[in-house]
């Protein structure tokens, strides 16, 4: 089923653009599945972006993270459900120049120079940016005489935001537009994002730098085998997965009994050290005092790292359990 045949009578049509100049809507998927051959690619996936957010989509490799932004770019087209983008369907969207896109598989273009290049983008667009602040917005104004084809990673990568930007898009998607840049080159990146996101733009990216998610996220989507995991801000997440870390020093006492102490979700020794993580760390350290265990207490709450992997170690066992009871019922 295509997004156009999705989108129902013209009574239908009008009431969801009703609803999205209502409530700002800039995404939208509904029950949305992709399936290549025997792998979901995404499963069901329900998700609403408000305009100006700036969203993380976060997940292993081969969550489908890509597949999600294909689909969201109208690149692709989902098998079930439905993808909007503003009031109409990606297609539409994309075609007057509301969304823009930085892709994994961006090539360089031979012999222009990189303000040709903006300006040529540029040009196809019915109201696009003004090619300096292109530039400027992606850190390129002192490069902008350079050929396009010849352009260290960062520089290319940074030419790719400026084109992305070219057409004045409210919503740009980036698929992790940070891969393989330096600490100083990534910094740079998320400068110029966030320049465009001050501006009252949408962003959705993906990436594999969780800290990345954590700074410069107002909210983060974590997906798995094709699914929502968690949707919520980086301290939701962290609550989600398990609140808080307690650690002490064990000064030659015993370990045993911690796991059974009140809020403890799990233990981890660590030469001398003991580290609890906790959903109750009040109740945690209550019963750590009574026990006299609180030799250089520390209490944190996890990080998104820990945060992410919890909820992903989850998600990889029940998958492997449900692929068991399948076997088993065959
Ligand atoms: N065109 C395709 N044909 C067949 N399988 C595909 C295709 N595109 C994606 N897949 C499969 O769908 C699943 C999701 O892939 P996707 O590229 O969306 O993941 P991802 O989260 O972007 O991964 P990564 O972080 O590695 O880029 C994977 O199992 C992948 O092998």
């Amino acid at each position: 089923m295509t997004n156009e045949q999705a989108s129902s009578t013209p009574a239908a049509q009008a009431a969801t653009r009703a609803a999205d100049a209502v409530d700002g809507t800039a995404v939208a998927f509904a029950a949305v599945t992709k399936t290549f051959g025997h792998v979901r690619a995404v499963d069901g996936i329900d998700l609403r972006i408000r305009r100006g957010e700036t969203v993380a989509l976060l997940g292993r490799n081969g969550a489908g993270k890509s597949t999600t932004i294909n689909l969201l770019l109208g690149l692709d087209t989902p098998d079930s459900g439905r993808v909007r983008l503003f009031d109409g369907t990606p297609e539409r969207a994309v075609g007057a120049g509301r969304v823009g896109a930085m892709l994994q598989d961006g090539r360089p273009v031979p012999r222009v120079t990189i303000r040709e290049l903006v300006d040529f983008v540029a040009r196809t667009y019915p109201r696009p940016l003004p090619v300096d602040e292109a530039l400027a917005l992606a850190g390129l104004t002192d490069l902008a005489g350079r050929r396009a084809d010849r352009l260290s990673g960062g520089q290319a990568q940074r030419v790719r935001f400026a084109v992305a930007l070219a057409g004045n898009p409210e919503l740009i998607v980036l698929d992790e537009p940070t891969a393989a840049l330096d600490v100083e080159a990534r910094e740079a990146f998320w400068d110029s994002m966030r320049g465009y996101a001050r501006r009252g733009n949408t962003v959705l990216f993906s990436t594999h730098y969780l800290e990345e998610a954590d700074t410069h996220a107002d909210r983060i989507v974590v997906v798995d085998s094709g699914r929502i995991l968690a949707d919520g801000t980086a301290d939701e997440l962290k609550r989600a997965a398990g609140g808080t870390t307690v650690s002490f020093d064990l000064a030659g006492g015993s370990s045993e009994g911690l796991a059974a102490l009140p809020g403890v979700t799990s233990v981890e020794i660590r030469g001398d050290r003991a580290h609890v993580r906790s959903d109750d760390s009040d109740a945690t350290v209550r019963a750590l005092a009574e026990r006299d265990a609180v030799r250089r207490l520390q209490v944190a709450p996890v990080s998104l790292n820990e945060a992410f992997l919890t909820l992903t170690r989850a998600s990889a066992a029940r998958t492997a359990q449900d692929a068991h009871s399948l076997e088993m019922s065959r």
